[in-house]
């Protein structure tokens, strides 16, 4: 049979790694297709020392690739939504397959392109967008799909774990971390998407959109980054039992859908509190499966190669008949997808780290804790520690039971009107994740 002819536009982190790792294991995978997967052309503009392209036609504008006749499956993998979104939409037009790893674009423009991509008939894969090489998307698309989905939440930024994690066991500071991760290809372009948290968002987006059956809705998701966590946090956490990470969490209620990525204490002995490193986990809850949990590396050139690939196999095996409705887009058909609300963050619920440092006067806990009592906030422990020496005040750390953090936010308003606080209150979210 006539080999599969693939381009790839972006040959960086994950295009090298896709280039190098599809030349390396050609043999195996065309056994698995059944038929050869041949890399056509290639487009970037800077050249990857680390891939030899000397058989290959190396061409500078991406569009060669998605106007090329020859080719039927477009490896979209310079990042971004702006020209990427022109590649991957020429590319459907073109009636060519496409692969991305970009979830930027997917999160932002994915309605529309899978719309687009039905109306063509071609497939748009997108496994690495989410957690680099865990093939979490087909985990929960088809391992699951028997399933009604109740909630999911992960670690799915690897820059972010990396650097909470080198912080928390290296005492290293956070920028240094970070100029490491960027070494390292783990960091965005702009790396302010993985510390503040939007990186995250995009993918926790994408992971909602596929367990819950809802539509793509980047912009109704809360998030929280980690450049304001501190050292001091991360020590009253470990001495109450607890890790903190920076988490994403989609859940159903019977209000609607929780979409939130922020910091978050988790117990220390919960397999998510030891996901260290550029490493990603993300546990499903099915109804009828209970817990599972997905853990591997979530960024890198051959981990997030390894799903691209995966894709570019899908697409070549489902090459023969009506692709697009083959496995979904988005797990449901399309017009199935249903409205639920996306909760605002108040609306929300989870327990508290409440970190208030207050003067060393008689009387301040007893004020403290009837702020929580009137409002109906359960206090399930609480630290006080020794008055400060610089400015003599205490720290109280307080841990809380579940509650709409509505009445966590007006408990924070009266504990900072009190004349005894002497900083704003912490607060970090809690998930037992049992
Ligand atoms: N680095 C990682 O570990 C992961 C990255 N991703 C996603 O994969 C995509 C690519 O990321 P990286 O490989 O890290 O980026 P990168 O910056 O290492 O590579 C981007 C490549 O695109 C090329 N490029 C950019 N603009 C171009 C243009 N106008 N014309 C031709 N070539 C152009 C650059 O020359 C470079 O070769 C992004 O969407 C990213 O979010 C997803 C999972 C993991
Ligand atoms: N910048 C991202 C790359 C993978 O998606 C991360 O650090 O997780
Ligand atoms: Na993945």
């Amino acid at each position: 049979m006539k080999p599969v002819k693939v381009g790839i536009c972006g040959l960086g982190t994950v295009g090298g790694g896709t280039f190098n790792v599809l030349k390396r294991n050609a043999e195996e995978i065309s056994r698995r297709v059944g038929r050869q997967i041949e890399v056509v052309q290639v487009a970037s503009r800077t050249m990857n020392p680390e891939c030899d392209t000397s058989t290959t036609e190396v061409v500078d504008d991406v569009f060669a690739i998605v106007d090329n006749p020859e080719i039927e499956v477009v490896v979209e993998l310079i990042g971004g939504d702006t020209l990427a979104k022109d590649i991957v939409l020429r590319a459907i037009e073109n009636g060519k397959h496409v692969v991305t790893a970009n979830k930027a674009l997917i999160a932002v423009h994915g309605n529309e392109i899978f719309a687009r991509a039905r109306e063509r008939g071609v497939m748009v894969g997108f496994e690495a967008a989410v957690a680099g090489g865990i093939p979490v998307i087909k985990a929960i698309r088809e391992g699951l799909a028997g399933n009604r989905i109740n909630w999911l939440t992960g670690i799915i930024n690897g820059t972010g774990n990396f650097i909470l994690s080198e912080m928390r066991e290296k005492g290293r500071t956070f920028e240094d971390v970070l100029q490491e991760a960027q070494a390292l290809g783990y960091a965005e372009a702009d790396p302010t998407f993985d510390v503040e948290g939007i990186d995250a968002a995009h993918k926790l987006t994408i992971l909602a959109s596929i367990a819950f059956g809802i539509p793509l809705q980047f912009e109704k998701a809360y998030t929280e980054g980690i450049a304001e966590l501190t050292t001091a946090d991360v020590n009253y956490a470990e001495a109450l039992g607890y890790r903190i990470k920076h988490l994403g969490m989609a859940r159903r209620t019977d209000l609607g859908i929780e979409l939130r990525v922020h910091p978050t204490l988790i117990p220390a002995d919960r397999l998510l509190a030891n996901v260290n490193g550029v490493m990603n986990a993300v546990m499903v809850n099915g109804d009828a499966v209970g817990s599972t949990l997905y853990y591997g590396a979530g960024a890198g050139m051959e981990p997030t190669a390894s799903a691209v690939i995966a894709d570019i196999i899908d697409v070549a095996r489902f090459m023969a008949s009506a692709p697009a409705d083959q496995v979904p887009a988005l797990a449901f058909q399309s017009g199935e997808l249903s409205e639920h609300p996306i909760l605002a963050i108040d609306q929300c619920e989870s327990a508290y780290y409440l970190r208030i440092q207050a003067k060393d006067h008689p009387g301040v806990l007893a004020q403290v804790a009837s702020i929580f009592s009137v409002r109906g906030i359960n206090i399930q422990s609480i630290i006080q520690k020794e008055a400060e020496e610089l400015d003599g005040s205490i720290p109280i750390i307080l841990l809380t039971h579940r509650v709409e953090e509505q009445r966590i936010n007006d408990a924070i308003i009266a504990l900072e009107a009190l004349d005894a606080l002497q900083a704003a209150v912490v607060r970090i979210r809690v998930e037992q994740l049992g």
